[in-house]
């Protein structure tokens, strides 16, 4: 990694700037796809699939039988570590779908939130490089627990883990439709793809870049989740091993993932190295691996306060703190997508199967997003009941502000009912 020794204030900009393609270069290939998709239905979308995936396609849809037959094609060992990975995300997610509070704002004044999931729910798991399974489950969980009836899954991988994660989940329809094109599918509808309300989960800059694009015709999303990145803090007690690990298990998502590390420590920066060109020699997707290493930094800073501040600034997808204070310094960060604290939390746990979930805001996004979530997939529908000595209580407020408001008929709706109590 290329390290940077205490760079000055005006430089971080420029040195935490995420690999991505321009904005108008992707939008430029994405919306003919959009296009394509809204005008020539299934046909537009095989089109596609010949394009871009070299796939011929003649049906869309997974059949029920592919489905039910997928955990047959899956050892027992992969199946067990499925079965635990859904268990630990199940247990923390259901902790999020809260009991309604009834708030009495005055006397015979009741107010509450209803929880309902959202009807019709579409998930995207990625597949161009890797049939990232596990994301059924980070999506198709959350979903099953709020209550969503419809959940459509579109991938461009026919892997048969994601068709046994599909069936664990719920998935009501399965369509082997992959980049902008499937979010279209799923945005606009099509003979054979349901149109859905909401669109969920990660990809490359092609799916981010469409789901942005068809929030603007008023399909929901949940957030831009797109090529993964990781950022560490490491001091003199991580172990230049393990951060190296952490570094590449993200790197090798793909070229455009980007990795930063910041330390105090040069010792620990030049051992990092060391490490990371060792292990990099090993890995299947080295190839991959490297291009996203030559886009990422080590950044060497004076004290710990200017590393929590870069960290801040950067607001990373995922965050690890392999310092000796890392509780501490948790508590000073207000921008990261997700947190892992101390030398044996590695983030390929949170990946797949310690509960947290794996869908998180990417290239700066953690500033104002969270990641997926039971909330992502519940909207929340305010409740109101007002009695006889409610109304009576609420009733001078209401027509005060109405009448300086100049909207008599407001008024009137509370007037009426002041003069009508038995
Ligand atoms: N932020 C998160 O929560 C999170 C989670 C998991 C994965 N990821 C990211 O998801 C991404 C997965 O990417 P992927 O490419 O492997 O799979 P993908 O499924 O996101 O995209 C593959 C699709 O892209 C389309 N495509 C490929 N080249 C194209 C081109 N030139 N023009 C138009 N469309 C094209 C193809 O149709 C293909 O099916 C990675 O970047 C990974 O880092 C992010
Ligand atoms: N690291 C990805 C989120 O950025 C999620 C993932 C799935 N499989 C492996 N990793
Ligand atoms: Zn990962």
């Amino acid at each position: 990694m290329n390290i940077i020794p205490f760079p000055e204030r005006e430089q971080w900009p420029a040195l935490l700037a995420r690999p991505v393609l321009e904005a108008k270069d992707i939008e430029a290939r994405v919306m003919p796809v959009l296009e394509q998709v809204k005008n020539e239905g299934d046909a537009g979308i095989k089109a596609l699939a010949l394009k871009f995936d070299k796939l011929e396609l003649t049906e869309l849809a997974f059949s029920e039988k592919a489905i039910a037959e997928a955990g047959d094609k899956l050892d027992d060992a992969l199946k067990a570590a499925i079965g635990q990975a859904y268990e630990n995300v199940y247990k923390f997610h259901k902790g999020q779908l809260q009991a309604p509070e009834k708030v009495e704002t005055m006397p015979g004044v009741t107010c509450w939130r209803k929880s309902v999931g959202i009807e019709k729910v579409g998930i995207y798991i990625p597949g161009g490089s890797a049939p990232l399974f596990s994301t059924v489950l980070m999506l198709g969980i959350p979903a099953q627990i709020a209550g969503c009836k419809e959940i459509v899954l579109c991938t461009p991988s026919d892997h048969p883990a994601i068709l046994y994660a599909a069936k664990l989940v719920g998935v009501t329809k399965a369509f082997r439709i992959g980049g902008a094109q499937a979010i279209a599918a799923m945005a606009y509808g099509t003979e054979s793809v349901p149109k859905v309300y909401k669109i969920f989960g990660p990809g490359n800059q092609y799916v981010t870049t469409a789901k942005m694009l068809i929030s603007k015709e008023g399909v929901a999303i949940d957030m831009p989740a797109g090529p993964s990145e990781v950022a560490i803090f490491a001091d003199d007690t991580a172990l230049p091993c393990f951060v190296a690990a952490d570094l590449l298990s993200q790197a090798e998502h793909g070229a455009d993932s980007q990795v930063l590390l910041v330390s105090t420590s040069k010792k620990l920066l030049a051992s990092v190295n060391i490490a990371l060109a060792e292990q990099l020699e090993a890995l299947p997707r080295k190839e991959l691996a490297s291009q996203a290493m030559a886009n990422s930094k080590a950044i060497l800073v004076e004290t710990e306060e200017e590393a929590i501040e870069i960290l801040n600034q950067y607001a990373a997808e995922h965050l690890i703190l392999s310092i000796a204070n890392a509780e501490a310094v948790m508590e000073k960060i207000y921008n990261a997508g997700s947190i892992f604290l101390g030398n044996y939390t590695p983030e390929s746990c949170g990946d797949y199967a310690s509960g947290t979930n794996h869908t998180l805001p990417t290239n700066g996004y953690a500033r104002a997003y969270s990641g997926v979530s039971v909330d992502s997939f519940v909207k929340k529908i305010t409740v109101q009941h007002i009695t006889e000595e409610g109304i009576r209580n609420i009733g001078p407020t209401v027509e005060a502000m109405a009448a300086a408001e100049s909207l008599d008929a407001h008024k009137n709706a509370v007037t009426i009912r002041l003069k009508n109590l038995l």
